[in-house]
């Protein structure tokens, strides 16, 4: 087996989640990979399959998933360009810089600095890392439901699962890997926030569209269309793919009580998942029959995200002050 790049996470219980929703929560702290998000997980996955003594890698980003191919790309010794939008924080470029990647501020959206690093990718021989729309990334990503199959059991199985989705890739490896443990009849709860909701656009529409824009401050969620792979899965009968959305104003009280309740803070994507738990949504999934009652074990993947700091956090109070 090729070295990988993740870590085995903590896989946490939190007594004041669980409080609010009536069951037990489990937190898969992927905010503690080196990082700083789930990303690693697939995006080391791929970089170890197809950029080994390669010319370089080159991503477009929101951030963490070119914090994930500057990490890998430096693990296998080869360079990183990452292109980041001009939407996404300060912080981010300097991280990027500060773990040796040249970075490159292209477009006003995500989708913008992709077509860039498409063009430096045929111009430069690079290689190309999507940051969600990939096999390899889904494959990847998936382990992070072996291991927590690994440590509840097989017959401790969670009763529904959350995750963010930005452009699908987090989603489609947490199917896989439901589906790799036998999980697949485990409901998953689809979160986004309102603007930048290009999977509950296409499940709404029933097929796939893209956004005219990002206007949510959840910029890692920033991507105007869903991978198809995700579309596919919401449409699939055998697999139970709830897609919600909530305010920035709910996701930035969720990474603010997170962070009251259990200590580590969380950039804004990753607050539109806590926020299934903080805003009554479950509670509401459960009294609309979509989830059931009682309700086995909840898995939060807390996804991480490292677009975020003190001076960020106060930003945001600003500039959603309700
Ligand atoms: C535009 O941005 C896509 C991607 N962020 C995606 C992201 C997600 C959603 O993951 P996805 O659904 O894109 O695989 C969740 N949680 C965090 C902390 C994230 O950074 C990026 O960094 O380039």
């Amino acid at each position: 087996m090729m070295e990988h790049f993740h870590l085995n996470t903590p896989l946490l219980e939190s007594a004041d989640m669980a409080r609010r929703v009536g069951t037990t929560v489990y937190l898969k702290m992927e905010n503690s990979q080196p990082s700083g998000s789930f990303k690693i997980r697939g995006i080391g996955h791929l970089c170890q399959q197809l950029a080994r003594q390669s010319m370089g890698v080159v991503c477009a980003s929101g951030g963490n998933a070119g914090m994930a191919a500057a990490y890998a790309a430096r693990k296998i010794g080869v360079p990183a360009t990452i292109v980041v939008p001009s939407s996404s924080p300060e912080l981010v470029f300097q991280k990027l810089k500060d773990q040796g990647a040249t970075v490159k501020i292209i477009g006003k959206v995500w989708d913008d600095a992709d077509a860039e690093a498409l063009r430096l990718a045929g111009t430069e021989g690079l290689i190309y890392v999507p940051p969600f729309d990939h096999p390899l990334l889904w494959q990847g990503h998936a382990s992070m439901i072996s291991e927590v199959a690994a440590t509840l059991g097989p017959s401790r199985k969670p009763g529904a699962v959350v995750v963010s989705v930005g452009g699908g890739g987090l989603l489609c490896g947490v199917i896989q890997g439901l589906k790799d443990v036998g999980w697949m009849d485990v409901p998953v709860v689809a979160m986004e926030t309102v603007g930048a909701d290009c999977f509950n656009a296409a499940v709404k529409a029933g097929r796939m569209v893209t956004l005219d824009d990002i206007t949510s401050e959840a910029k890692c969620l920033g991507a105007k269309t869903i991978c198809k792979k995700a579309f596919e899965y919401s449409q699939c009968s055998e697999l139970t793919v709830i897609s919600e959305l909530v305010t920035d104003q709910q996701a930035l009280h969720a990474v603010e009580t997170f962070l009251d309740e259990e200590r580590v803070l969380v950039e804004m994507a990753c607050g539109a998942a806590l926020a299934a738990v903080y805003s009554g949504l479950i509670g509401r999934l459960q009294a609309e029959g979509r989830l059931p009652t009682p309700l086995g074990p909840l898995l939060v993947i807390v996804c991480g995200g490292s677009s975020i700091n003190m001076e960020q956090l106060t930003n945001l109070k600003h500039k959603l002050r309700t």
